[in-house]
């Protein structure tokens, strides 16, 4: 088995996912955003007048050229370096400089997810240099919409919760295990890779799990449940959060019931600084979400809305280092003291698809490589559930590559990349 760290993903692979998110998809994304400053252009400037628009406007012109830099695989900019995060952003540019040298510091030669984060910084810069927009979230729109979407599952989700809560018998290894498996398919609703399109919901995804089962790769869901059960008590249960909207909800509920059954002495969930992989949770949309749950038309909605807003063991934070382009392998180097915090936590639930990445530093790992040597340096307990979404991952069994195998033959990686398929994996250094 493979003792060698594998390469990082890069954009200028050919026929790779890397390489068809930069030619076509973050083109679409940042062009869906341009849109929609458009639209909102003449009704910003007669509320709140023509400097308003101005930012607007500059916003779209820097935007626009970042769209023509990456689609014409330029090099990268500095940061204008005015805030602390600007700052560290330039300095692991340099050091990405000294690695891949100058011919190779562009959008399609540099390591994908340095480049992808680097993308939703230079956003942020562009909304933070305006004088009147600095807080302004360029994808409110898309992440309140699909927030609606949700809003059946949502219902149905918080009827099941209620019952439970009453029912004190209920066997908690079943509900957990339920509640786990939500919160993974609930992965499937981000709306990075749908490029911030609505989603083609599965709107009885959650009556269907059994049938959705076979498509976990790699299930350690019940020596998770087991773990969660006997070894978190009076610890910290923390949540790397992804998205807003039924994801976030998903993270609610798993949390209530975590809290509930003292399970756990608070529920920490990470959030990002600002708008991330266009529907990341910030606190402005964790604060949102809370409000309209409670103020949603369901009884049992509401409950659980007021519940969250006030529950002393939930608890917001959002870390600078959630938004670097760094992989979780360096979070001791960077930032100690959120590495001691998450090393000495009950569990670490890992949500997503670019916490995988970073987990696993977004490497073209043979696909049997063990998990374990995937995570390097990375040695918090974590637990992470993710719909795959890009082409890196680690620890499949012979009998997993047997299914995709059969499936799609060896050199098509199509699976790797449509969230059908889920890893749920968990280690304990
Ligand atoms: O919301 P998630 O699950 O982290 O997914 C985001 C992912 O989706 C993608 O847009 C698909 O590749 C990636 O860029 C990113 O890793």
């Amino acid at each position: 088995m493979s003792s060698v760290v594998a390469e990082p993903l890069i954009g200028a692979t050919p026929n790779s996912f890397a390489y068809k998110t930069i030619k076509e998809r973050w083109p679409k994304i940042v062009t869906k955003v341009i849109d929609e400053l458009h639209r909102s252009y003449h009704p910003a400037v007669n509320t709140h007048g023509q400097e308003y628009g101005d930012d607007i406007n500059s916003i779209i012109a820097k935007i626009s050229e970042t769209r023509y830099r990456m689609e014409t695989n330029k090099p990268l900019l500095d940061f204008e370096g005015k805030t602390e995060d600007e700052k560290q952003w330039n300095i692991h540019l340099n050091e990405m400089l000294e690695m891949a040298g100058e011919a190779n510091f562009t959008w399609y030669n540099l390591p994908w997810l340095f480049v992808e984060c680097y993308l939703y910084a230079k956003l942020h810069e562009f909304c933070t240099s305006t004088k009147h927009m600095k807080d302004y979230d360029l994808f409110k729109v898309e992440k309140t919409k699909a927030f609606f979407d949700s809003k059946a599952q949502i219902q149905a989700l918080s009827v099941e919760l209620i019952d439970w809560e009453k029912d004190r018998n209920v066997d908690e290894k079943m509900v957990l295990t339920r509640l786990l498996q939500i919160d993974l398919w609930g992965n499937k609703c981000d709306l990075s890779l749908s490029c911030g399109d609505a989603h083609e919901q599965i709107h009885d995804m959650f009556q269907k799990l059994d049938q959705f089962a076979p498509m976990i790769l790699v299930n350690d869901i019940e020596i998770a449940v087991e773990h969660i059960m006997t070894k978190c008590k009076g610890k910290d249960f923390h949540i790397v959060l992804d998205n807003a909207g039924l994801e976030l909800f998903t993270d609610f509920a798993l949390a209530e019931f975590i809290i509930d059954r003292k399970l756990a002495k608070n529920v920490i969930f990470h959030g990002k600084d600002y708008p991330w992989f266009v529907s990341d949770v910030t606190e402005g949309d964790y604060k949102w979400v809370l409000n309209s749950l409670e103020n949603d038309e369901k009884e049992q909605v509401k409950i659980l809305g007021k519940r969250w807003k006030n529950r002393p063991e939930f608890i917001f934070k959002h870390e600078p280092f959630w938004t670097t382009g760094y992989s979780f392998w360096d979070i001791k180097d960077k930032n100690e003291k959120l590495f001691n915090e998450l090393k000495s936590a009950g569990l670490v639930l890992l949500k997503g698809d670019l916490c995988y990445r970073k987990l696993v530093g977004d490497r073209s790992w043979p696909i049997q490589t063990p998990f374990k040597f995937a995570l390097q340096t990375c040695t918090i307990p974590v637990f992470v559930l993710r719909t795959l979404k890009a082409e890196t991952v680690a620890g499949l069994s012979e009998n997993a590559v047997k299914t995709v195998r059969e499936k799609y033959g060896a050199d098509d990686l199509t699976w790797m990349v449509t969230s059908d398929y889920a890893v749920a994996q968990l280690n304990i250094p």
